[in-house]
């Protein structure tokens, strides 16, 4: 009698497993495949394409396969050409030139609409609906360098942090943090400087890592109220924790392993914990002094959550903001620097310029103002070599913009470069290096995008030009760039470039 129970339960507890299994496996397909799927078919009758996904990884393995082609493909030989998209984006080329402007990939159960059309992205620019937020592709796997700081937060939680951290880099606050900048930017061109002497008058120097250090040290100074000696550690650690989990891991996303500790989500894990500890007793530390760190102390304390929920919103903001403000920034210096370099006529354009502004007298930010050779110069830099290789979106309600219907889910891609690259903007000397287009007033004011788009600009722009201004002036009015061009067309550095 109690085997035949026993045999019964064993029954009932397979069938169980039996249709769990299949539940599971029905859900997934369903998420993975019909609900993409529909979103798809909706793009096509509308009369956008773009290349068939397959299950279930959409359109991965075709992006695989055209790197691997494009590594093959026959180099400039040697020229320096100022389009990066070849060699690092060819798929995006490709589908372009066979579907348009405008067009669907997908990568897993994630929908993305690839948007270059001007009209779409002026749409997209003027949009202030907190129905259009910042895509949450890979969010989960991304979840412990962001966390919900504001680089990736949505909706009311994104203006209130918008509210709070804005007004920390209004123009008033900028110039008043010129001095600090100066200060760090000296110490960098003295430590140059006393190399040089050392080594008899000339110098190769690899300038990567102290430009880093150097906008590392303003973010610490100026919106922390610490010296680089104490942020240093926090950086190095974002660093790794940025490698960690900078490899998309699709299935993980899809399927929820993201939450297994397997070998490399320990190690996230952990580079998390640090991060947050280290960043807790930087606030422990830190003085009366009025900067952006006290203002979002402020608000958390002035929020009525619990004190976990207050520290991680502390944690998590803190961390956007050294994340957001010091690779770009050292990206764009080693790229503006490589361009100098490149361009004597227009080094020695800036280098009179900042001798006849400055005269002999330590910088301000009225010399800034007036220095406008180095403003266009920065401005080509970023036009050629943005930091941020796309602007990235997500429909969080059903949107129409630029006459395209977006269903709720779709992310939005703008690449950046093919914006700043279109010769129908730009001209025909679009690829080439000329400062001088940025002379006259633009017409392409919404399709010129290195600090982002509309309701989610860039917050440091004026922070990150004036950092830029000082480091550059101080550096070419004492050095002579040159690009070791036969050696390295591109610095290290500037290698890297970031999706926000
Ligand atoms: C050359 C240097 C910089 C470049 C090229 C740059 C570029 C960008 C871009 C492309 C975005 C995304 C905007 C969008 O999605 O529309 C962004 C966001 C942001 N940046 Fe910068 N950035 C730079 C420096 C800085 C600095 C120095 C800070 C602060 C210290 C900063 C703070 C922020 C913040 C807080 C956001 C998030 C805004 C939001 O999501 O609402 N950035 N930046």
């Amino acid at each position: 009698m109690m085997e035949v129970g026993m045999a019964m339960a064993m029954k009932v507890l397979l069938s169980l497993c039996c249709v769990g299994a299949c539940s599971l496996a029905l859900y997934l397909y369903h998420t993975v495949w019909v609900v993409p799927q529909r979103l798809l078919a909706g793009f096509r009758r509308q009369g956008i394409g773009g290349p068939r996904p397959s299950f279930p990884y959409g359109n991965i393995a075709d992006m695989r396969e055209a790197v691997a082609a494009g590594k093959s493909a026959p180099r400039a030989g040697g020229r320096i050409v100022h389009d990066y998209r070849p060699a690092v984006l060819p798929f995006y080329e490709k589908w372009r030139k066979e579907h348009g402007p405008v067009f669907t990939y997908s990568m897993g159960n994630a929908v993305f609409l690839h948007v270059s059309r001007a009209d779409v992205v002026r749409d997209i620019n003027l949009c202030v609906s907190l129905d259009l937020g910042k895509s949450s592709y890979l969010k989960a796997t991304h979840e412990p360098l962001f966390g919900r700081g504001i680089l990736k937060s949505n909706g009311e939680a994104c203006a209130h942090q918008r509210k709070i951290i804005a007004p920390e880099f209004f123009l008033d606050k900028v110039k008043g943090m010129v001095d600090l900048m100066v200060d760090s930017a000296q110490t960098l061109v003295e430590s140059w400087e006393a190399r040089v002497d050392k080594s008899g008058g000339t110098l190769d120097i690899k300038i990567d890592d102290d430009i880093r250090a150097y906008s590392a040290d303003v973010i610490s100074r100026t919106c922390f109220g610490s010296s680089y000696v104490k942020g240093k550690k926090i950086f190095l650690k974002l660093r790794e924790l940025q490698k960690a989990v900078s490899k998309p891991n699709v299935l993980a996303e899809m399927t929820g392993l993201r939450f297994f500790p397997t070998k490399k989500n320990r190690q996230a894990w952990g580079l998390h914990k640090q991060v947050h500890r280290l960043i807790l007793e930087i606030v422990k530390e830190s003085g009366e002094d009025k900067n952006l760190l006290r203002a979002i102390l402020h608000s958390a304390s002035s929020n009525k959550v619990g004190l976990r929920e207050a520290e991680n919103f502390i944690v998590d903001n803190c961390k956007s903001i050294y994340f957001a403000g010091y690779e770009s920034t050292a990206v764009t210096a080693a790229w503006c620097l490589m361009l100098l370099g490149l361009h004597p006529e227009w080094q020695d354009r800036v280098r009179q310029e900042v001798l006849h502004v400055c005269g002999g007298r330590p910088l301000d930010s009225q010399s800034l103002h007036k220095m406008k050779n180095l403003t266009m110069v920065i401005q080509e830099t970023l036009r050629l070599y943005p930091a941020g290789a796309f602007v990235s979106r997500m429909a969080l309600e059903e949107l129409k913009l630029g006459g395209v219907h977006i269903p709720k889910g779709v992310n939005i891609y703008i690449p950046v470069s093919t914006m700043h690259l279109d010769p129908k903007l730009w001209g025909p000397d679009a690829k080439e290096f000329n400062p001088a287009r940025f002379s006259h007033a633009r017409p392409q004011l919404h399709s010129y995008l290195p600090f982002g788009a509309g309701a989610r600009t860039c917050l440091g722009q004026g922070f990150a030009t004036a950092e830029l201004k000082i480091l550059i002036s101080l550096i070419i009015s004492k050095v002579c760039a040159q690009p070791l061009a036969a050696l390295s067309p591109f610095p290290s550095t500037a290698s890297s470039t970031t999706t926000y």
